[in-house]
Order: C-alpha cells, then sequence, then structure tokens
C-alpha cells in the first residue's frame, strides 16, 4: 500500500475536494446543507482536531471518511488506500468512538471484545483486556448500565485492540469529566507517539485541543475555514475588547468578526490587520487625536480557538474579506512543514 507523497511524507488520511451536498427535504423546515470542497492532509504521527459550530458538516465529513455517506465528488484515502474501492481493508486500520455507543444495549463489556474480535484480523485479546481494566470496566456490565464516559471507553479499548492505525473521534468528550478528559488526552498522546498511528478528533470542548492538537481543520458551514499548524491558527488572530461605542466603520471593515455589547465590544482581528484597526481608531478620535494608547483604549489577547469559531461565525462575521486575509494562515499541512 502506498501511503507516501513525492515528498516521502506517510499520510494516515488524505482529504481532497470532498464536497456532498443534502437536498432540503420536501414538507420540512430544514435547509439543504452542502460540505464544499475539503480538502486536508493528516500525516501519520499527529493529532488533528476538527472544529467547527453546531452543523458545520464535521459530522457529515467523518461519515463521509468511514463511508457511511456517499460523496458526491473529490477523494478519501486512509493510509494511501481509496475509501470506498478499498473499504474492507481501510476498515481494518480505523477505529472509531463517537458519541455515543454503537454496541447492542444488552451485551456485556466482555461480549463486546468477543463480538468485535473476529471482525478484525489484528485484534489481541490481550490488549482488550488490558484496556478494560485500566478503563476500570467491568467484564460482566452490560453496555446499559456503563455512564456515557464508560461507553466512550469501551470503544476506544475496541478501536486499540485492533491496532487501528488512524483512530477517527467524534465528539468523545462530551459525556467525560475532567480528569477523564487528561486522561484521553495523555492516552492519544502515547497512541502516536511511535510515528505509526494518527489521531482525527472532532469536538466542541476546544480546551482538549489546545492542549494536544498538532493540527487544526476548522470547517464553517460546509466550507474550509482553515487547515493547517495549531500555532499558526492561533497566532493568525488577535482579540481586542474596546469601549461600547468606540468602534468605527473603518475597524469595523478590518475585523474578522465583531460582537458588540452593552458594555462593551470583542472584535476578531487577523493578526497582520491589528495596527492598522488601532490606528483606524485614533485617527477617528474627537478632534482629530489620537485619544490615548492601544493600552488604555484597547485590551488585546490571543483569541481561545472558542473566540474564533464565536466571532466567525455567521451571525458576528462582519469582514469575509479580512477572514481570508487571516487565512494566509489557510494552508495545507504540506510535506516540508509537517518533517520539520
Ligand atoms: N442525512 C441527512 N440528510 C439531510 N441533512 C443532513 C443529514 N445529515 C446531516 N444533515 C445536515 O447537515 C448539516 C451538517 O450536519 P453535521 O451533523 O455534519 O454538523 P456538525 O458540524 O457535526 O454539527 P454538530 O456540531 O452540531 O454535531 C446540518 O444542517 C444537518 O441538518
Amino acid at each position: 500500500m502506498n501511503q507516501s507523497s513525492p515528498g516521502g511524507i506517510q499520510y494516515a488520511l488524505r482529504v481532497n475536494g470532498v464536497s456532498k451536498s443534502y437536498p432540503q427535504k420536501s414538507g420540512t423546515a430544514a435547509s439543504s446543507f452542502s460540505l464544499d470542497d475539503i480538502t486536508f492532509d493528516l500525516p501519520l504521527g499527529y493529532i488533528m482536531g476538527l472544529i467547527g459550530p453546531n452543523g458545520a458538516g464535521k459530522s457529515t465529513l467523518i461519515r463521509l471518511i468511514l463511508n457511511m455517506t456517499k460523496r458526491d465528488r473529490g477523494s478519501i484515502e486512509v493510509l494511501g488506500m481509496d475509501n470506498i474501492a478499498r473499504e474492507e481493508a481501510v476498515k481494518s486500520q480505523l477505529g472509531v468512538v463517537f458519541d455515543s455507543s454503537y454496541f447492542i444495549n444488552l451485551w456485556t463489556v466482555a461480549k463486546c471484545g468477543k463480538a468485535m474480535a473476529p471482525l478484525y484480523p489484528s485484534w489481541k485479546q490481550e490488549a482488550f483486556q488490558g484496556y478494560i481494566e485500566r478503563f476500570g470496566l467491568e467484564p460482566k456490565k452490560k453496555v446499559k448500565e456503563l455512564s456515557r464516559g464508560m461507553q466512550m471507553k469501551l470503544m476506544l479499548a475496541v478501536a486499540l485492540s485492533h491496532d487501528a492505525r488512524l483512530l477517527i473521534l467524534d465528539e468523545p468528550t462530551s459525556g467525560l469529566d475532567v480528569l477523564a478528559r487528561d486522561e484521553l488526552m495523555d492516552l492519544l498522546a502515547d497512541y502516536i507517539a511511535d510515528g505509526q498511528h494518527a489521531v482525527l478528533f472532532s469536538t466542541h470542548i476546544t480546551s482538549d485541543l489546545e492542549q494536544v492538537a498538532d493540527f487544526i481543520t476548522y470547517i464553517n458551514e460546509g466550507s474550509l475555514y482553515y487547515t493547517g499548524p495549531r500555532d499558526e491558527f492561533e497566532d493568525a488572530f488577535q482579540l481586542v475588547h474596546g469601549a461600547p461605542g468606540d468602534l468605527n466603520p473603518s475597524q469595523k471593515a478590518l475585523a474578522v468578526g465583531i460582537y458588540e455589547f452593552a458594555t462593551g465590544f470583542d472584535a476578531l482581528v487577523a493578526s497582520e490587520h491589528l495596527q492598522a484597526f488601532v490606528s483606524a481608531g485614533g485617527a477617528q478620535a474627537p478632534g482629530g487625536q489620537v485619544s490615548g494608547s492601544v493600552q488604555e483604549r484597547y485590551s488585546v489577547e490571543r483569541p481561545a480557538f472558542d473566540d474564533i469559531i464565536r466571532l466567525t461565525s455567521k451571525q458576528t462575521q462582519v469582514s469575509p474579506r479580512g477572514g481570508q486575509q487571516a487565512a494566509s494562515s489557510k494552508q495545507q499541512v504540506s510535506g516540508e512543514e509537517t518533517q520539520s
């Protein structure tokens, strides 16, 4: 199997120009949805966070990778294999953790292992037993008696026991407390450490990704907003807080997104536009004078992922142009960058 690019990078996952449309269902208020021309690469040895607001298309993308939904256009390769043409081989290399259990409720933990074993040629029963012990899962407990977090751990135990090379997690941490989430993050870090495994991890708990993700893919309303190294995504924007009414049209045009409230505003500004944003504010001060320094007028900080999502959403986005420029950061994970 060829999972290398000409640059010698080994890819766990390559998504190229993938599109999928759901037509509007007749007789319902739901509008149509399109996932449009999504392209990104995930090399082996890395964790990629998949983020975006509700309804952005994250689960649709995951379903397309798992061939649970048929794509309209584009290609998807898992470890160099087309995910449709080589579906069987691809599935044996994939481990999947969903936000809710896919096991039969009346099965015991031990039965889940037994039922999964024949599906995977590389199943290791000792590994499964080791994981259920490590995760505190009682072999005789039924799936329906497990908490949400325990069900997630059971799915993870199965995924790790057949040596899946690519782990796909769709909202795995939604039912977990902070200790269990930290444990999962440690486990994922161990999992990719040998350079032969990779993780695609969709979550709304973006602080988890700030801990472990090497790459971020951000989807907004079905379109790719950013894919690339996490630190470049974090560095691409600045979050400016200011007083109520202290925003002029030039600044609004420069910001990617603005949220105004009774006691002030939050503006998401591309890092390269921060100086222009501040200067535009100064030029508009009463009497033509610059009314105070940056420190006095604004507070500027590095935005959290949640701030970026909040301020690039439909409701707060004021300047798609600014957004696109901010995402000069918008790039593919290219061979040379991931090698270093
Ligand atoms: N089978 C389907 N038929 C029609 N529309 C669908 C189908 N599955 C998903 N959609 C629509 O596609 C859009 C994207 O949904 P998706 O579940 O992929 O988003 P998401 O980013 O995972 O959202 P969330 O964070 O809320 O889980 C939504 O508008 C949803 O209603």
